[in-house]
């Protein structure tokens, strides 16, 4: 569970004042998530999630909002941001940007399915394809990133992993990232942040990541996140076959995309192996944190790696 800001009663009343959805009847913190802190919120008219934002500043959220707005008033599955009566898509609440969305029925995944597969693949597709629709504001250079966090990291590792790191953040800097499509992206697409009821998608949370890359970077954020079984080591062909074929039925790849793909995994493997080495070794200061194992990263790109 990570709360890193506690908020009281009084606090949560009075911040509600701001909105149009009702008084305050209930909260409750979240057990789930790693950089946010998040609360069950229960006003007299619904449902409703309050995030105050930890892991990006105030600056970031307009593109952040505004792009899951978007996607929302498009008709892709997401949770829906709720404005406050000027019309802002956040607030602030204990020096923190706040925001409220919707609370969405389902439930995060563990471990997805074949169809879940294929449906969040289709969804990845949909929102490529309406992002594109905005300017893609908050271009983020992911082989900068990178090679930005490495410089900080290395010092930290043995030997041995020291030199898969740097091989591997040298290879990421060898994609053709500026002729790859890019926009608006999720860039954090894993299986907790999509909730199911069954097979039903009930929506996509947890943009805070969003930036603008190459669609193929966030299609194999994705890959690698729902086929990639970190415990048994394993990736399951028939789940990325089917969440290719889901994304491809509404936004087939280019050629240079598809031959980019194998790749841009090893560029995916890489970025969360880093950010869980960073969160491992800089952890940062709260009350109950969530840090997840930067292994399962390391060896899923050991695996990619020997793939070829
Ligand atoms: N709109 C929402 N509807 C229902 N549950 C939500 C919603 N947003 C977040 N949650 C719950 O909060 C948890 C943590 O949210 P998340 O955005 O992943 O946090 P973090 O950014 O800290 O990782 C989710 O796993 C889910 O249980
Ligand atoms: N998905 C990332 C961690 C980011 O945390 P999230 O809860 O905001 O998705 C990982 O698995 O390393």
């Amino acid at each position: 569970m990570s709360i890193y800001t506690v908020v009281e009663h009084s606090e949560l009343n009075e911040y509600l004042k701001g909105y149009d959805i009702g008084t305050l009847t209930g909260f409750k913190g979240i057990e789930a998530g790693v950089e946010n802190t998040n609360y069950f919120v229960s006003t007299t008219e619904g449902e409703f999630v309050l995030t105050l934002v930890e892991s990006v500043s105030a600056a970031d959220l307009p593109f952040i909002l505004g792009f899951v707005a978007h996607l929302s008033a498009r008709g892709v599955a997401v949770a829906q941001p709720i404005r406050n009566q000027q019309g802002e898509l956040f607030g602030e609440l204990k020096q923190k940007p706040a925001v409220f969305m919707k609370r969405l029925a389902g439930d995060p995944l563990d471990k997805p399915d074949n169809v879940q597969c294929e449906v969040i693949g289709l969804t990845l597709a949909q929102a490529h394809l309406v992002a594109v629709e905005l300017p893609a504001d908050a271009y983020q250079n992911i082989y900068h990133w990178c090679r930005n966090l490495s410089e900080k990291v290395l010092p930290e590792l043995d030997e041995e992993q020291a030199g898969q790191l740097a091989a591997a953040v040298q290879a990421a800097g060898d994609l053709p990232w500026s002729e790859l499509p890019s926009g608006p992206v999720h860039a954090d697409l894993f299986p907790d942040n999509a909730l199911f009821d069954g097979h039903n998608l009930a929506g996509l949370i947890d943009f805070y990541h969003a930036c603008s890359t190459a669609y193929l970077y966030d299609l194999a954020v994705t890959l690698n996140a729902w086929c990639f079984d970190e415990e048994k080591q394993f990736y399951d062909t028939d789940k990325e076959q089917l969440l290719l074929a889901g994304y491809e039925s509404v936004r087939p790849l280019s050629g240079q995309e598809r031959q980019c793909l194998p790749a841009m995994k090893r560029v995916a493997a890489l970025r969360f192996w880093l950010s869980r080495l960073r969160d491992t070794l800089f952890p940062k200061e709260g009350e109950l944190i969530t840090v997840k194992d930067p292994e399962g990263k390391r060896q899923l790109l050991t695996f990619l790696e020997n793939q070829g």
